[in-house]
């Protein structure tokens, strides 16, 4: 049934819309099926994400068709005619009523917005491509969103350095990703800590049998305890709260806060959230039960959404903003093609539309009325190698870099692979040419011999000018 009488108005400005701030406005890249129409597939969307279904019933009413979402602008041949990357472009406009605050605080819930706008529309009949592109949040919607409460910020403080442009946090993630006992945890943590600065868990690392929390988050501790004495830095750790039960995920956060509280460390500590495994509530749980803990959320599973290889889900850049509005202190951006995960050196946008109060997004400008920022977490593949290179891309080293594999893959120990990371940063900042900077920074120097193929790749002739050969 063709809706677009209903559920589309091409006359509507989208400058108007904006202006009026009445409306949450989302782009979408839509590939009908064979046999439909473009604006009648638009509109079923509309119809399928607000007040409609695939027929007219009985029980509408006046008020109900004062809240339709409705199509206000389409471009059929915007993405030309490939079957995954093709399709036309369609915008719809969602009156704010339709979102749905909490009874207890009047906040909007996450869960309940992407239910709406990215929810029954991916499972219709009629397209066989829907993706989210970008979405623009009216000031009104966004100051009801709980946003970020601990920050970056609060890492550099602990860290001693200054809280605006603190700069890079040298980080790992403990590898194996699991079958470490307790003990070699422990051990690699301390390890790392005499050269880098953060660790995290990996993000299924918890409570298994072999290493349960309750005996190897006492020993990461006393490691830490130890560290920081051996080196006079402070050293972070991000413990994985993740649960299903919130019950569970307090309990596991009371228990991490208390064992590095016994040595003083309660502000060295962050929570890993999985946050696209356990969702907006998984994620809110930890925001609000403890609102001075650093909350990184990990991404693990969202490129079953977010992948640029479907015509389906959201654009990376949209689940961002989404896990910005949830309160993620920092999430993990991606390396923009630097790395080992999917990216491109056009995804600089996701960092900028984390940390910056307004931000350009490939439809939208959104403003962030205030919002605290969420830190960019660069991670998946990365080493001493291939951060200036990143830097560059990015413009600057605001951001916590894990590397599991640069560090624990770094030749001499995982104390040099942290250090050659912290040399990476300060040879990009102050843009010294890599080789000659390897010349005076030993670590750094072993990290070419250490990953001799990215070597390769970034600097063909390291070999005669490190005189390194095979
Ligand atoms: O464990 C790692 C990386 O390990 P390594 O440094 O050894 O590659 C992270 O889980 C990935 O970064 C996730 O990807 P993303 O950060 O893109 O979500
Ligand atoms: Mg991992």
């Amino acid at each position: 049934m063709d809706q677009s009488n209903r559920y589309a108005n091409l006359g509507l400005n989208e400058a108007d819309l904006i202006a009026g701030g009445k409306h949450l406005l989302v782009a979408y890249k839509l590939i009908p099926a064979k046999g439909y129409g473009f604006l009648e597939v638009a509109a079923h969307v509309a119809a399928e994400s607000s007040t409609g279904t695939n027929v007219e019933v009985s029980t509408t009413d006046d008020f109900t068709r004062g809240v339709d979402a409705l199509v206000y602008e389409v471009d059929e041949t915007a993405f030309g005619d490939d079957p995954v990357k093709g399709g036309g472009l369609m915008k719809i406009a969602y009156p704010v009523e339709l979102f749905d605050p909490n009874l207890i605080d009047g906040c909007y819930n996450v869960s309940h917005m992407w239910s709406l706008i990215l929810g029954n529309n991916q499972g219709m009949g009629d397209h066989v491509g829907l993706r989210m592109l970008d979405f623009l949040v009216p000031e009104q919607m966004i100051k009801k969103f709980d946003g970020p409460s601990a920050g970056i910020a609060d890492l550099w403080r602990v860290l001693g350095r200054p809280e605006v442009d603190g700069g890079y946090i040298a980080g790992t993630i403990i590898k194996p990703k699991l079958g470490l006992r307790p003990e070699p945890f422990a051990k690699a943590c301390y390890d790392f800590w005499l050269g880098g600065d953060f660790i995290k868990n990996d993000e299924p690392q918890a409570n298994q049998p072999f290493c349960p929390m309750e005996v190897v988050i006492p020993k990461v501790a006393e490691a830490m305890d130890r560290a920081q004495q051996e080196t006079g830095q402070a050293k972070l750790f991000s413990a994985n709260a993740t649960a299903d039960f919130h019950g569970e995920c307090i309990k596991r956060g009371e228990y991490i806060l208390g064992e590095f509280a016994k040595y003083g460390n309660e502000k060295h500590v962050a929570f890993l959230i999985d946050g696209f495994v356990t969702g907006p509530a998984g994620v809110t749980t930890a925001r609000r039960a403890f609102p001075d803990t650093f909350l990184h959320f990990h991404r693990a599973g969202h490129g079953a959404v977010t992948s640029y290889k479907s015509p389906m889900g959201m654009d990376p850049l949209c689940y961002m903003k989404l896990s910005r509005l949830m309160g993620a202190s920092g999430i993990h951006t991606g390396t923009m093609g630097y790395g080992k995960m999917e990216g491109h050196a056009k995804e600089t946008v996701l960092a900028y539309m984390l940390e910056r109060d307004e931000c350009q997004g490939p439809y939208f400008y959104q403003k962030w009325y205030g919002m605290k920022p969420t830190a960019p977490i660069i991670s998946g593949g990365m080493n001493a190698l291939r951060l200036p290179g990143f830097f560059e891309n990015l413009g600057h080293g605001n951001v916590i870099n894990t590397c599991g594999g640069g560090s624990f893959g770094h030749i001499d120990s995982p104390a040099a692979g942290g250090i050659s990371l912290g040399q990476a940063y300060e040879c990009w900042k102050t843009g010294a040419d890599p080789i000659e900077y390897a010349k005076t920074h030993p670590e750094f120097a072993r990290a070419f011999e250490s990953f001799p193929k990215d070597a390769d790749k970034l600097f063909p002739d390291w070999r005669d000018k490190l005189g390194v050969h095979k």
